[in-house]
């Protein structure tokens, strides 16, 4: 396995060591904790847990934020994961690492803690910023792991520029192809880190999550990343409906390569600064790869569309993925909900036939149908330029 420093680095910046800064080690510890513990968090956390206990500008500790919820057995989650070192709900068979601590008080969890790690589904981030509102230290930097977007009355606002609104502090994104099952059993994957500005504090985010398995990179395009990892969940629903039909390797290449030209169009549409080069990152065309082939949204569809969309996404979720949340039914409905606000939905015909699959007002055949139809360039002047 190619050792950290010899991985390709985004930007043609120089490789970033995994020895941490003699500023850091002059300075200051960081001090880290997950807000999330589902199935990418309980990861997130033993990646990140395998660094802090090694590096020293980290303290050993890992403090990992628990939704409470009683087992079957009657025990509560946060006691079952102190006590096994495992998530037996969402991680089963694997060792977080002794220094994560599963903490079921949010306010307490984040109290000490300079770097925030959120790892939720995107729906609980307003909520959980609510009440981290004056409970969180002066110089917490953040990071976020999650793929999904709100719409609010003003436009769209991506998970990060929610955090920091909220809450007042830099939010970095990590994004990329991370199935997160084959990363907790160490099969060599990549990722990457947006950045807005702060090059300095992207290198210790890097720091944190790389290990010889785990590459990461920095990329200064926040809004780019974040909106790969978010959109591609919508492909993924629509590569699975494809497979429900079993209509073959080729019409979902063809709706993989819809779907990243609708990725591409709606980004730039949306934060002119976003670049090409993000597309070919892990967060981008990596990713929307592998969610397709074998991520839970694609699951979920499938089946959707094996059952002639007589049973709901939510009741196939529920049953399938056990506790664990589906993304890009709710995204489909977010992007759904700009394009109908700015009258695009001719110019998305993937993203918008998604959408109506998913509250059955069309039938699953219908993402080849429709997705097929030239979008409309005359509905906003340069949008051409994006296919
Ligand atoms: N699982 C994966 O392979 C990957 C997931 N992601 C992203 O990471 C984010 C988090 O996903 P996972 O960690 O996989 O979670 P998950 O889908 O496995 O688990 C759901 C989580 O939501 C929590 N939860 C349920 N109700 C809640 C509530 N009312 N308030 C707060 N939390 C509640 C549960 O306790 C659980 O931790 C998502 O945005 C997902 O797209 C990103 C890369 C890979
Ligand atoms: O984001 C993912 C892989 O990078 C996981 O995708 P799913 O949520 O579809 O499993």
């Amino acid at each position: 396995m190619a050792p950290v420093q010899d991985a390709r680095h985004g930007e043609g910046s120089p490789p970033i060591t995994n020895n941490g800064s003699g500023e850091e080690q002059l300075h200051k510890k960081y001090r880290v904790t997950i807000v999330g513990s589902g199935n990418w968090g309980s990861v997130a956390a033993k990646l990140i847990a395998s660094n802090t206990i090694k590096l020293p500008a980290f303290h050993d500790e890992v403090r990992m934020w628990v939704y409470e919820e009683t087992l079957p057995t009657g025990q509560k989650l946060t006691e079952a994961i102190n006590r096994s070192n495992e998530n037996v709900k969402y991680l089963p068979g694997i060792k977080l690492g002794k220094n994560v601590v599963a903490d079921p008080d949010l306010e307490h969890a984040v109290r000490d803690a300079n770097m925030l790690v959120f790892v939720t589904p995107h729906q609980f981030v307003e909520g959980i910023c609510k009440r981290l509102v004056g409970n969180i230290r002066g110089d917490a930097e953040a990071i976020s792991l999650i793929k999904g977007m709100e719409v609010k009355m003003e436009g769209p606002c991506m998970i990060s520029t929610l955090i920091t609104e909220m809450l007042g502090i830099n939010c970095c994104v990590l994004m990329g192809a991370n199935i997160a099952n084959e990363i907790a059993v160490e099969k060599f994957s990549e990722a990457t880190v947006g950045y807005r500005e702060n090059r300095e504090v992207a290198q210790r985010w890097v720091r944190l999550f790389s290990t010889h398995y785990f590459i990461v990179s920095p990329v200064q395009d926040v809004e780019g990343v974040e909106l790969c990892g978010t959109l591609k969940n919508v492909v993924a629903i629509a590569a699975g409906l494809v497979d429900g039909m079993d209509m073959g390797n080729n019409t979902k290449a063809a709706i993989m390569r819809i779907g990243l030209r609708e990725m591409r169009t709606f980004s730039k549409l949306m934060f002119s600064s976003v670049k090409d080069s993000t597309f070919f990152e892990s967060c981008g065309i990596a990713d929307l790869i592998t969610t397709c082939l074998g991520g839970r949204n694609r699951k979920v569809a499938e089946a959707y569309a094996r059952n002639g969309g007589k049973r709901s996404f939510d009741e196939l979720e529920a049953e399938l993925l056990q506790g664990q949340k589906l993304q890009g039914v709710s995204t489909a409905k977010e992007v759904y909900e700009v394009l109908s606000h700015r009258g695009w939905e001719e110019l998305f015909p993937l993203f918008t036939t998604v959408h109506e699959i998913s509250i059955g007002r069309l039938p699953p055949c219908a993402i080849v149908e429709y997705s097929e139809h030239k979008p409309n360039f005359s509905l906003v002047e340069g949008s051409a330029q994006y296919y």
